[in-house]
């Protein structure tokens, strides 16, 4: 192969030279002066970008890139025309490393095992929960805080409709973990009101949730009717996301869209929307990922004999002697065991899953 032949033949793509010293077939392109974006949405093929002087632009992918993923969130290299005018296309010749990435692997059908990259370089994972209707379900809430610690996240825990039940319980089994943990009650615009606000639980803490959100970039997820999509209009009121039914697009029924939405937040930041999460596979964490996220846990495993397991056949495993402690009270006891008992059940589930794949 020629010294600069990179293996394409696309007449568009100018190679500089490169250094005498560099291997022979990897002389790659200098794209260090190409302008800097970042996708927001990905659909068939075609990246929708915006600049990072502000201009929107439609990409399609380099085809020297080859075939690795390129996902919402990405922070890319373009050439070609990027003046965002109708019909125009630029180029995606480069994607810079990601600082965080929020992978998923797939728990059942032709591609158990798989994972996939569903969002890149956000900092927050916003997992949204509904205190009632339908209620927490804490094995989901303890799987979105396991994938967003392995993507190098921080998760946080909204809950919703606080005009429904108490949040109490719910804060005092995850509060221990230090998860930021925000109430809200949102829902029908009856409680939007404000004439209605003395109907509203005490100690909401919306303001300080948009307070929190200012400048970052969040990725919400959580089960469908949680109201992702009421807190997400009201963070973002021009956003428009449908309330209360689900999918007209695809016509499929529920949870069948794919489309993950970026929307600026008006005091600074994005919300990332991903809908259609239901199940969250976690064949890509290791063990030891997922005692990480058990942050109340994974220090007193530090204590466990060397190569614990820390399941409920292990020998001495030092959950089991957390739970034995002598004089707790009773709710203390119950909630140290439903903490063991999460962080169990996904390790058995994972590994019924490996096992299987
Ligand atoms: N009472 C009450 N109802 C709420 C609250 N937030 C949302 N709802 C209602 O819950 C239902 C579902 O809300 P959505 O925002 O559509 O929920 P979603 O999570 O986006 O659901 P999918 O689109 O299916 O994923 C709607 O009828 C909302 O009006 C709340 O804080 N309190
Ligand atoms: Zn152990």
């Amino acid at each position: 192969m020629a010294k600069r032949d990179i293996g394409t033949d696309d007449p568009r793509v100018r190679v500089r030279p490169g250094k005498g010293s560099r291997p022979r077939t990897k002389v790659r392109p200098d794209y260090s002066d190409a302008p800097k974006a970042t996708v927001i949405s990905v659909d068939r093929g075609r990246f929708r970008l915006v600049m990072d002087e502000g201009t929107a632009v439609t990409a399609v992918k380099a085809r020297e890139l080859g075939k690795g993923a390129i996902v919402v969130g990405d922070r890319v290299s373009v050439k070609g025309d990027v003046s965002g005018k109708p019909d125009t296309l630029a180029r995606i010749v480069q994607v810079q490393a990601r600082k965080t990435a929020l992978l998923r692997s797939a728990e059942d059908g032709e591609t158990k095992g798989n994972s996939k990259v569903l969002v890149a370089n956000a900092e927050l994972l916003m997992v949204v929960v509904a205190l009632a209707d339908p209620p927490p379900r804490v094995g989901m809430i303890d799987r979105l805080l396991v994938a967003a610690y392995a993507a190098g996240m921080t998760p946080i825990i909204c809950l919703t409709k606080a005009d429904l039940a108490s949040p109490e319980a719910f804060r005092a089994l995850y509060e221990p973990l230090g998860v930021r943990i925000f109430t809200t009650a949102l829902g029908d615009s009856e409680h939007a009101n404000q004439d209605n606000a003395n109907a509203l639980p005490q100690n909401l803490d919306y303001q300080e949730l948009r307070e929190f959100l200012k400048d970052r970039v969040t990725v919400l997820v959580g089960h469908s009717g949680v109201g992702k999509s009421t807190l997400f209009n009201a963070l973002i009121p021009k956003a428009n996301r449908p309330v209360g039914h689900v999918n007209e697009n695809t016509g499929k029924g529920r949870h069948t869209s794919t489309s993950t939405l970026t929307m600026p937040l008006p005091e600074g930041g994005y919300l990332i929307d991903t809908p259609g999460v239901r199940s969250f596979g976690l064949a890509h964490v290791t063990d030891e990922g997922l005692l990480a996220a058990f942050t109340d846990l994974s220090e007193l495993a530090t204590a466990c004999p060397k190569g614990c397991p820390h399941t409920a056949t292990s020998p001495n495993c030092e959950l089991d002697e957390w739970l034995k402690e002598a004089n707790l009270s009773a709710e203390e006891k119950s909630r140290r065991e439903s903490r063991v008992a999460s962080f169990r059940r996904l390790l058995e589930s994972r590994q019924s899953t490996t096992n299987n794949a």
